[in-house]
């Protein structure tokens, strides 16, 4: 379990983390999302002492990061995969890594193997790597210490389709073990195939928590029926608000199961009835993080489905 409590990081003057806080929990997905320079990287920084925090504090396991006595086997960390040292070979940087750890010599095939790294590309300079072969490393790397916490920004940078499907796979199953992951990514679509939970973030303030199921219910209903007059008069008398569409569709903030009962009690029938997600998670991150953008220089806005 990961809580970060009330970070705040300002840069002489300028806020680029302001009063973050919310807890990844244990056998859970957590994604971190957020437009560039929404403050991801520097929220994970702080969570492992590489950015001192103006105010707050982040703990791993109930403990700050600098507390723990041998970090990497509580907690793997995937910040910047390109800051490896570029004149290691990838089977030496796994290889002090296991030496710093105490780990077995063993430890360094078994994860070039998960990782998919093959033999002669272990033996390569990191600097002739590819940037999907740099992630792979730093996931080995994170993964080396079998910590029950991994925070990882950005890990799907770079890797193509088929290593995107790998790096979700690998999450979900340690996630489903009972591990910790926190991943930050502008990749939505990633996200919201593999997270429980989502933060999001813009201009460094968190503009909505909670489950992705809480969150993509947030988002709506749509709701199809031939009668759709009948239908949009029962939901305001039952007080839903609705917008009546011209292609008959119903769009409500109230969920699925409400506008159902509604429709049921009304003796409405209907074609189609889900949540307006078909956008997915991306309208709702657009959304949410408009009021934020930089190119919009208005306020930010506080949002909360949790
Ligand atoms: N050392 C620093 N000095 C001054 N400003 C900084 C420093 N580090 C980060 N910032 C600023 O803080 C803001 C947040 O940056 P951060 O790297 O955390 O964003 P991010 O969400 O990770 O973005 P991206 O998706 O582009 O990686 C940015 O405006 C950035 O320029």
């Amino acid at each position: 379990m990961i809580t970060v409590e009330a970070l705040t990081k300002t840069y002489s003057g300028f806020t680029a983390v302001h009063d973050v806080s919310f807890t990844a929990r244990a056998g859970r997905v957590t994604g971190f999302l957020g437009p560039n320079g929404a403050g991801k990287s520097t929220t994970m920084r702080m969570m492992v002492g590489l950015t001192q925090p103006t105010t707050g504090s982040a703990t791993i396991k109930g403990r700050p990061f600098a507390d723990l006595p041998n970090p990497g086997l509580e907690v793997g960390v995937l910040l910047d995969a390109s800051a490896q040292h570029a004149g290691r070979t990838g089977r030496e940087i796994l290889g002090i890594a296991q030496r710093t750890m105490g780990l077995p010599k063993g430890r360094v095939d078994e994860l070039l193997h998960r990782v998919s790294l093959t033999d002669d590309e272990a033996e390569r300079r990191v600097r002739n790597y590819s940037l999907g072969m740099r992630q792979r490393l730093g996931i080995a790397t994170a993964l080396i210490g079998d910590p029950e916490v991994l925070i990882l920004d950005e890990p799907a940078n770079g890797l193509d389709p088929a290593g995107i499907r790998w790096m979700r796979d690998l999450l979900r199953d340690y996630a489903d073990q009972g591990g910790t992951v926190l991943l930050s990514s502008h990749l939505l679509h990633e996200i919201e195939v593999v997270a429980d939970d989502l933060v999001v973030i813009g201009n460094g303030r968190i503009v909505a928590q909670g489950t992705k199921s809480e969150l993509l219910a947030a988002a709506g209903t749509v709701v199809r029926t031939p009668r759709a007059r009948d239908l949009a008069h029962a939901l305001e008398v039952a007080g839903v608000a609705c917008t009546l569409g011209t292609d008959g569709t119903i769009r409500t903030d109230a969920d699925p199961g409400q506008v159902g009962e509604v429709a049921l009690a009304a003796g409405v029938p209907l074609v189609e009835l889900r949540s307006a997600d078909g956008a997915g998670l991306e309208e709702m991150f657009l959304e949410l993080t408009a009021a934020t953008q930089r190119e919009s220089g208005t306020a930010p806005t506080e949002k909360s489905a949790a």
